[in-house]
C-alpha cells in the first residue's frame, strides 16, 4: 500500500457497566489508512464505528493497541478532524458561519493575522462551494438549509488541514437529494485535493459509491477490509453477505416499482 498515514494496532475499548462486566465495544483492530484513500467503515447501529472514530480523532483513549500517525511531515496539530451527522447540532448557534469555520485557527493559534484568517475562510468556503460574500459569512446557522450547514462542517473541518477528514454518517440526517451532493463534494475534495477520509456509514450503497475500499465492522470486530469492488461482487463473511443481498434487494425493489409506474407510450 501506497503512503500509509496512520496505522492502527490491536485496538480493544471497552465501557464499564453498572454490576456487570464492561462492554467491550471494539476488539483488537487494526488496519492502516493511506494518503489520498477515501476508506468506508461500514456497520449496523452500535457496532462501534464511532467510537473507533473517536479514538481515532484523539476524543478517547483505547484500553490498549495503539494508533499512530505516520510520516508526518511538519508540525500539524490537529491530525484527524471529524464532521458528524447532525449539521443542526454540531455548528454553534451563536457564532457567525465566518466565527464557526475561523474558530480552528483561533483555537491553534496557526494564523494569528485577521485578514489571513479571513483568506484562508474563503479558501475553504471556496472549496465547499458555498458563497463567500460578506452576507453570507455573516449568517448564522439557523439561516442555512441542511446541505449547507454539512459544507460548513466541512469547511470548519478543512481549515485545520487534517490529514484525514472522519466523515460519521454525514448524510444521514439530510433530504436524499442534498445527500448525493455532499457525498460528491467529499470525492470531489478528495480527487482534487487528495484528502484522505474516513467515510462511517451504516449503507453500503453510500459506501461503495464513495470508497475505493470498505472496512465492514461488525460486534466489535473488522470481519472484512478489502477494495470496493470485492466488498460488492465477492464478500466473503456472511455478515457483509447479508448486506449485499439487502442493498440489491432494495435496488430490485426500486427498478420493480419504476417499472410499475412506468407511463405507457401510446
Ligand atoms: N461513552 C460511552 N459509555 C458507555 N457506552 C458507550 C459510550 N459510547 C458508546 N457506547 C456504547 O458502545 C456501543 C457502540 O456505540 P457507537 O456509537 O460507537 O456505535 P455506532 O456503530 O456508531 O452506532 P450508530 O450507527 O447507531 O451511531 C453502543 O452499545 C454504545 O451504547
Amino acid at each position: 500500500m501506497s503512503n500509509p498515514i496512520l496505522s492502527v494496532k490491536s485496538i480493544i475499548k471497552s465501557f464499564p457497566r453498572h454490576h456487570q462486566p464492561a462492554h467491550v465495544v471494539l476488539d483488537q483492530i487494526s488496519f492502516t489508512i493511506s494518503a489520498g484513500e477515501v476508506v468506508g467503515l461500514i456497520g449496523e447501529s452500535g457496532s462501534g464505528k464511532t467510537t473507533l472514530a473517536r479514538l481515532i480523532a484523539g476524543l478517547e483513549l483505547p484500553d490498549s493497541g495503539s494508533i499512530d500517525w505516520l510520516d508526518t511531515s511538519g508540525n500539524i496539530p490537529h491530525k484527524a478532524q471529524m464532521i458528524f451527522q447532525n449539521p443542526y447540532a454540531s455548528l454553534y448557534r451563536g457564532m457567525t458561519i465566518r466565527e464557526i469555520i475561523q474558530e480552528p485557527l483561533v483555537i491553534q493559534k496557526t494564523i494569528p493575522k485577521k485578514n489571513l484568517q479571513e483568506q484562508a475562510v474563503r479558501a475553504v468556503i471556496e472549496q465547499v462551494k458555498l458563497p463567500g460574500d460578506k452576507s453570507f459569512l455573516d449568517r448564522y446557522p439557523h439561516q442555512l438549509s441542511g446541505g449547507q450547514r454539512q459544507r460548513v462542517a466541512i469547511a470548519r473541518a478543512l481549515i485545520a488541514k487534517p490529514r484525514l477528514l472522519i466523515a460519521d454518517e454525514p448524510t444521514s440526517m439530510l433530504d436524499v437529494a442534498v445527500q448525493n451532493d455532499i457525498l460528491n463534494l467529499l470525492v470531489e475534495l478528495n480527487q482534487q485535493h487528495h484528502l484522505s477520509i474516513l467515510l462511517i456509514t451504516h449503507n453500503l450503497a453510500v459506501a461503495a459509491y464513495a470508497c475505493s475500499r470498505i472496512m465492514v465492522l461488525h460486534e466489535g470486530r473488522i470481519v472484512e477490509d478489502d477494495i470496493t469492488a470485492n466488498i460488492v461482487h465477492s464478500p466473503q463473511h456472511q455478515y457483509t453477505k447479508r448486506l449485499v443481498h439487502a442493498a440489491r434487494q432494495n435496488c430490485q425493489l426500486l427498478s420493480l416499482h419504476s417499472a410499475q409506474t412506468k407511463p405507457s407510450v401510446n
